[in-house]
């Protein structure tokens, strides 16, 4: 049971930067830009007065600039939602609080304002208008975003008692896979255009990657105004898409990105509608071309059999121009920035969505790679790779684009691909399928991440520690997640819940069932312990699966543990288990228990009494037989003297040892004996007085005849030990032959341990102890009061008529004594005479089926009741008595562990 604790520090500037192919160097990675945060004021650093007086003037230069390019400033009260403004999709661009402004301050500061970099004046004449009139509107929503998060921010800050005269708070920390995320994959202005490059990250569980992946993606992304699928997020479960959309919706607030998802469990055509957008377009010679090609198809002049996706596309592209109006054709274009997606439904898109293509992708992202490149979800590796290295035709170009073709730069175009994992597989075969460019592998070290194929560190992987104690501070847009309430305390899933689940309060794991592999194990536990807080994984595991868990998964070198693994070993108590079972169940497992109980008790004294007794016996007499006979030549002095000690010492130690067990099982059986005596006195179910009566009775009798065969064997064990060199020891075992005779008697006559096997005949199902032993006493009563002998079956069965046959192999059957019964009919009678059918698998219960002769079964029936006597219905008696003392002990300890247990849990 493994505290797990994860613990993260802020990022070196330097780390060791090697390649998977093994050339490895250091580089210096420029200063990671700080995520900036506005939360519960830990840790806060104020901007200097210069910095501060430096900012409000690149603001006011912000602000001239976009006035000077014909941006107007729209006023909150200006701004209408809906109208011609571009509203974020799906309420995405939400403004929790004042993180949208600070993210927005700090790209610009850091990088400059991208949206007036000129780029706009790379566009052709035709584009460059609507990208103008584009910018206008988002740069308008973009300020009005800008005044609300700031206004946000100011009241939070109040309410947070945060403010401060000057300005808003703020705060800057990162987790340490997005400080070497973000040095990596921002935009780096101090850097000259280096080439992008594709990086694997390997981080531990809980590390924070997904806000490390979607911060690039939406700060790279933000100064484009247009809308083109430029990134595309892949990850394995629905689930995860709903989390990775909402970290990206809080990073992208305001920005006008669009994001989409796409997951299997929804409606295909709905989202094909939200990810392309679907217009017309005068054309009148790409009409006229596609009417032609529609009746050469219509003609069956073209053989389409054969045909592949990209004709399949092509064909429904004449379709739907076919339903347009004349002259039109159809348009398609992309109505979404980032794409969240499942690997199945991506592909299924590339398939069948017109106008869905990757194109314009800058970003490709894997997220829990290793399960994504394990599984292989429609081949989707091969199609989405096969997607990007697709040149562009150029019809689907825009302008510029085209100019930059031509300019030959656009082949520099391509999409960066960033592929995460906390088990992040180092299969070169799987990574191999995804064509990385020139890949670094980066390892986040910390508890709770394990390598896939490889344990600790090695040649070509970057690795980035993680020893210091500085503890998180959560950015002010993921406060909602962290506070985020859930109306449930336990949560039982299977595996899919195992992988990438964010529920930031949960703080105990348990493994009910083993995990299949040390990936999965490292996936589940991680599931606590996420992003600096500590939890704790439990492992259940039966005594056979220990060693492969124990050596796998507890020792295992390849996962990161602050602490070792604890071993508890849990002893489930049978009696325990009873308590989990319904009402009906309880019962009669309950008498099962008493059924074992009475057993053991029978074994135990037959064993202790007759076969340890019997051999213990045999040595001692053969011993002081021996010894006996040894002195014969009593004039040899060592031959007298092994005499004596033969028949003396050794042979009487033979009872010595036997008195010894036999105290022992008697004492365990004089306090089994009480606590039943003790059970029935506090029985909470109610009970005949009288049978009380007889439940404490039988009780003391076995306390009583404890007493007596313990003392009795111990006393004259010592007296036979005394009489080796003394006489009166003699004295001391002559009474002692006397009480063991007397026990021997009450044990079998009293006690009844020579009764017939009747645990045999208990149904545990469907048995009422209590009312059999209610009619055994009324039997009992009537056959004592009648004295008569032989027993007859009218006065044991208490019938005031004759009994019917039917009703006597009932009688029979209830008291155990049917196989009798049979045996006598059929040693007696030929089969003619009887036919007996026995149904003992009859749903009613009824009992066995008789055809007969009415009086030889009466006579079977009292023959074989007078074999018996009256002894019969005693022995059943007591041992029901028995049975039933066994059953209140249980019940009573029982509900003491189970009120115990709910004492425990209330306190
Ligand atoms: N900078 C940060 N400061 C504090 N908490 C953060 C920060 N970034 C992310 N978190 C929180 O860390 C938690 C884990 O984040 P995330 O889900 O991205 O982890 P992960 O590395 O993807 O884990 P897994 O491998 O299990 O999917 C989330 O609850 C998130 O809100």
């Amino acid at each position: 049971m493994a505290p797990l604790y994860a613990r993260y520090v802020p990022p070196k500037s330097a780390v060791a930067s090697p390649t998977v192919n093994g050339l490895s160097s250091t580089t210096e990675l420029p200063p990671s830009p700080r995520i900036p945060v506005t939360d519960d004021g830990r840790k806060k650093r104020k901007r200097s007065e210069a910095e501060e007086a430096e900012r409000k003037a690149r603001k006011e230069e912000r602000k001239r600039a976009k006035v000077t390019q014909g941006v107007k400033h729209v006023d909150e009260n200006e701004a209408q939602p809906g109208g011609d403004l571009p509203l974020p999709v799906d309420g995405e661009h939400s403004l929790a609080d004042g993180t949208d402004e600070d993210v927005l301050e700090s790209h610009n500061e850091t990088y400059g304002d991208n949206a007036d970099d000129g780029e706009i004046d790379a566009m052709d004449l035709d584009g460059e208008r609507e990208e103008q009139h584009r910018s206008k509107k988002d740069m308008a929503v973009l300020s009005k975003y800008q005044k609300a998060a700031k206004r946000a921010a100011q009241v939070q800050a109040l309410q947070d008692g945060e403010a401060d005269e000057g300005g808003e708070p703020e705060e800057e920390t990162e987790l340490h896979v997005q400080s070497a995320l973000l040095a990596l994959l921002l935009p780096n202005p101090t850097l000259s255009n280096p080439p992008p490059n594709d990086i694997c990250v390997s981080a531990p569980t809980g590390s924070g990657k997904t806000l490390g992946y979607v911060l690039p993606v939406v700060e790279s992304l933000r100064s484009r105004l247009d809308t083109r699928l430029r990134a595309c997020i892949v990850v394995p479960t629905r689930e995860l898409v709903t989390q990775a959309k909402e970290v990206a919706a809080m990073c992208s607030a305001g920005s006008g990105l669009k994001i989409g998802v796409a997951v299997g469990h929804q409606n295909f055509v709905t989202e094909q509608e939200t990810l392309v957008k679907k217009g017309r377009r005068y054309d009148p010679v790409e009409y006229n071309r596609l009417m032609a090609k529609a009746k050469r198809r219509f003609r069956c002049e073209e053989d389409d059999e054969d045909e592949d996706d990209e004709d399949a596309r092509a064909g429904e592209y004449m379709q739907a121009a076919v339903r347009m109006l004349p002259d039109h054709v159809p348009t398609y274009t992309p109505a979404v920035d980032i794409l969240i997606c499942t690997p199945g439904r991506l592909v299924e898109h590339l398939n069948g969505t017109l106008g869905f293509h990757l194109d314009d992708l800058e970003w490709l992202i894997i997220d829990e790679a290793d399960r994504l490149l394990d599984q292989s979800f429609q081949e989707w590796v091969a199609k989405v790779v096969g997607s990007l290295e697709t040149k562009k035709p150029e019809s689907r170009m825009g302008s510029r684009e085209k100019v930059l073709k031509r300019s030959r730069q656009s082949e520099e175009h391509y999409a960066r691909k960033v592929i995460l994992s906390a088990t992040m597989t180092r299969d070169i075969s799987k990574l191999g399928a995804l064509r990385l460019r020139r890949p670094s592998m980066i390892v986040v070290k910390g508890a709770g991440g394990a390598d896939e194929d490889l344990q600790g560190d090695s040649e070509g992987v970057q690795t980035i520690g993680i020893d210091g104690e500085e503890a998180f501070e959560l950015p002010a847009g993921l406060r909602d997640k962290k506070a985020q309430k859930h109306d449930f305390h336990i949560l039982i899933s299977t595996d899919r819940a195992s992988r990438g689940l964010d529920l930031p309060a949960l703080t105990h794991v348990v493994n009910y069932a083993l995990p299949t592999s040390l990936a999965t194990y490292v996936h589940r536990v991680g599931r606590t312990a996420r992003a600096g807080r500590s939890g704790e994984a439990w492992t259940l595991f039966a005594d056979n699966e220990g060693r492969w868990f124990w050596n796998e998964i507890a020792r295992s070198k390849s996962v990161r543990r602050p602490a070792k693994v604890e071993r508890t070993k849990v002893v489930l108590k049978r009696r325990r288990v009873i308590l989990a079972q319904n009402d009906g169940e309880t019962e009669s497992l309950r008498l099962v228990d008493s059924w074992m109980a009475v057993n053991f008790r029978e074994l135990g004294w037959e064993y202790i009494e007759r076969t340890i007794m019997d051999t213990l016996m045999g040595l001692s007499a053969i011993t002081v037989g021996a010894g006996t006979l040894m002195a014969i030549r009593g004039d040899i002095p060592a031959v007298f003297k092994a005499s004596n000690l033969l028949s003396g010492y050794i042979g009487n130690s033979f009872n010595a040892v036997f008195a010894l067990i036999n105290t022992g099982w008697t004492i365990l059986m004089w306090r089994e004996a009480r606590k039943h005596s003790l059970a029935v006195s506090a029985a909470s179910v109610s009970i005949d007085p009288k049978l009380r009566i007889r439940l404490k009775a039988h009780a003391r009798e076995h306390q009583f005849y404890a007493i007596l065969n313990g003392v009795s064997v111990l006393v004259s064990s010592a007296g036979s030990l005394i009489s080796a060199t003394l006489w009166p020891g003699y004295v001391v075992i002559a009474p002692c032959v006397f009480t063991l005779v007397f026990s021997n008697l009450f044990w079998r006559h009293k006690l009844g341990y020579d009764r017939r096997p009747f645990q045999s005949w208990v149904d545990t199902q469907c048995f009422d102890v209590l009312a059999r032993l209610k009619m055994l006493d009324a039997i009992n009563r009537t056959l004592r009061i009648s004295r008569e002998s032989p027993i007859s079956l009218e006065n044991c069965m208490m019938a005031e008529e004759k009994p019917s046959s039917a009703a006597i192999v009932q009688f029979l059957q209830e008291h155990g004594l049917l196989d009798d019964f049979y045996s006598l009919l059929r040693s007696r009678y030929t089969t003619n005479a009887v036919s007996v059918t026995t149904d003992k698998a009859s749903p009613s219960g009824a009992p066995p089926f008789v055809t007969y002769d009415h009086a030889a079964v009466m006579d079977a029936a009292n023959s074989c009741l007078q074999k018996l006597e009256i002894r019969h219905f005693r022995d059943e008696e007591r041992f029901l008595l028995e049975l039933y003392g066994c059953y209140l002990c249980i019940r009573k300890e029982v509900e003491q562990t189970d009120d115990k247990r709910k004492e425990k849990i209330r306190t």
